[in-house]
């Protein structure tokens, strides 16, 4: 779309005094505008243009090929995904830098040096030049060299510093394979050096049978005097990892853990109760919060909504009533069927903060139900719904 030329006043608008002041021909469009503008545009050929970026990346830099898994289909749809996260936070400098800072140290764990940063840059300008070609102007292209350039910088300075901190990856050792159901499995892996992180968050797990090809799951205990790490995976139709990890792996099989990310983690500096709802395998960090909030002593007033499809696979029910039975503070409400329809009709919950996990659409319909309960959207806390549906796990 062209820009108005200098001098072209919109004439509708000079008579009425009372509008807020027009926003004036001459000024350019900032560059979030721009870089918005392209996405919007991209949207609907996003798949296309994705397959473009790749393909000149991989034949104009070979050396590149050995980062990705052989297999990219979910990979193609991730580099969209964030590109337009980048996009959305391109006018909160803020939260744009804490999200390239997070990319730029997950990705050690891929093998990403600088020198890989200019190629992709290429690949990825050439790509979006061919396939938003209706919108791109020589501003535009300024405006992406200019964020590129910055969220690259970025990225590679928070690897550099995490350098120094933490290692790229950690190996774990599967120590325990428990079979809960015919589909879910709770794993309890021994990592080959210390591995801190907060009760709630979450890690990319790697398998030795798909190179590459990374998972997230959340830690299913609080950080154990032990070490010890525990994971509760279903094998789901199409998830390589999760159907690995569930039907093959087994004790002595090595994995490779990315660090520690997510932010739904308990407060400890509030003191209003916690309701928690966990559906299916969403149980895991939920359980992890609830450990957190014991060891933490504060005996703040906890409700959890443990939510299946079917009885049989409220597979963690027994280790959440036992928590139940030694913590007084503590409510355990199983649910078969949809579970926030069941919570719905308790509330209201004045003085709660509410951590939802499980299926991304009951992570959706459970906030809008406790949002309509009158609880302020501030105190509800989930994972990423994008990371979660990116991930077949
Ligand atoms: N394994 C892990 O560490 C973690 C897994 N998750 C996510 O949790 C999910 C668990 O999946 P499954 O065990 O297969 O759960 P599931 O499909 O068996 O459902 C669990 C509960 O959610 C309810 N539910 C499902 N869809 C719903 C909808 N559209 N509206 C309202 N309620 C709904 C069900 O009725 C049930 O109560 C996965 O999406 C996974 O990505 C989230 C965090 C951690």
């Amino acid at each position: 779309m062209a820009r108005p030329s200098p001098g072209t006043v919109p004439a509708a608008r000079s008579d009425t005094p009372a509008d807020p002041p027009p926003e004036t021909p001459s000024d350019p469009p900032s560059d979030a505008a721009l870089v918005r503008r392209t996405l919007d545009h991209l949207a609907p050929v996003a798949d296309e243009a994705t397959a473009y970026f790749y393909a000149l990346l991989f034949s104009r830099h070979p050396e590149t090929r050995e980062l990705f898994p052989v297999a990219m289909d979910a990979q193609r749809d991730r580099l969209f995904q964030a590109l337009l996260a980048a996009g959305r936070h391109a006018d909160d400098p803020a939260a744009l830098t804490a999200l390239l800072a997070r990319l730029g140290r997950g990705h050690r764990k891929y093998g990403t040096r600088p020198a890989h940063y200019p190629a992709v840059g290429h690949a990825l300008l050439a790509a979006l030049r061919r396939h938003a070609a209706e919108v791109w102007s020589p501003e535009t292209e300024a405006a992406w060299v200019r964020l590129y350039t910055a969220l690259s910088q970025t990225m590679i300075d928070a690897a550099a510093e995490d350098e120094g901190r933490a290692p790229a990856w950690w190996l774990g050792e599967i120590l325990a394979h428990e079979q809960r159901t015919a589909d879910i499995a709770v794993l309890t892996i021994r990592p080959d050096q210390p591995y801190p992180f907060t009760p709630g968050q979450y890690a990319a797990l790697e398998t030795p049978w798909w190179p590459r090809v990374w998972r997230h799951y959340s830690f299913a205990a609080a950080p154990r005097a032990d070490g010890l790490l525990s994971f509760h995976v279903r094998a789901v139709p199409a998830g390589w990892v999760s159907t690995s990890l569930v039907r093959r792996a087994r004790p002595g099989d090595v994995l490779r853990l990315g660090p520690p990310c997510g932010s739904m983690t308990v407060d400890h500096g509030a003191d209003g109760g916690l309701l928690c709802l966990g559906g299916g395998t969403g149980i895991a960090p939920i359980r992890a919060l609830v450990e957190d909030v014991a060891r933490h002593g504060t005996a703040r007033e906890t409700q959890v909504f443990y939510g299946a499809r079917r009885e049989g696979d409220l597979y963690d029910l027994d280790a959440l009533r036992r928590l139940e039975r030694a913590n007084p503070w503590l409510s355990v409400h199983p649910v078969v069927g949809p579970l926030p329809e069941a919570v719905g009709g308790r509330g209201p919950w004045p003085a709660f903060d509410a951590y939802l996990s499980g299926p991304p659409p009951m992570v959706r319909s459970g906030v809008a139900v406790l949002t309509a309960a009158g609880m302020a959207p501030g105190r509800i806390r989930h994972d990423d719904l994008e990371t979660l549906a990116a991930d077949v796990r």
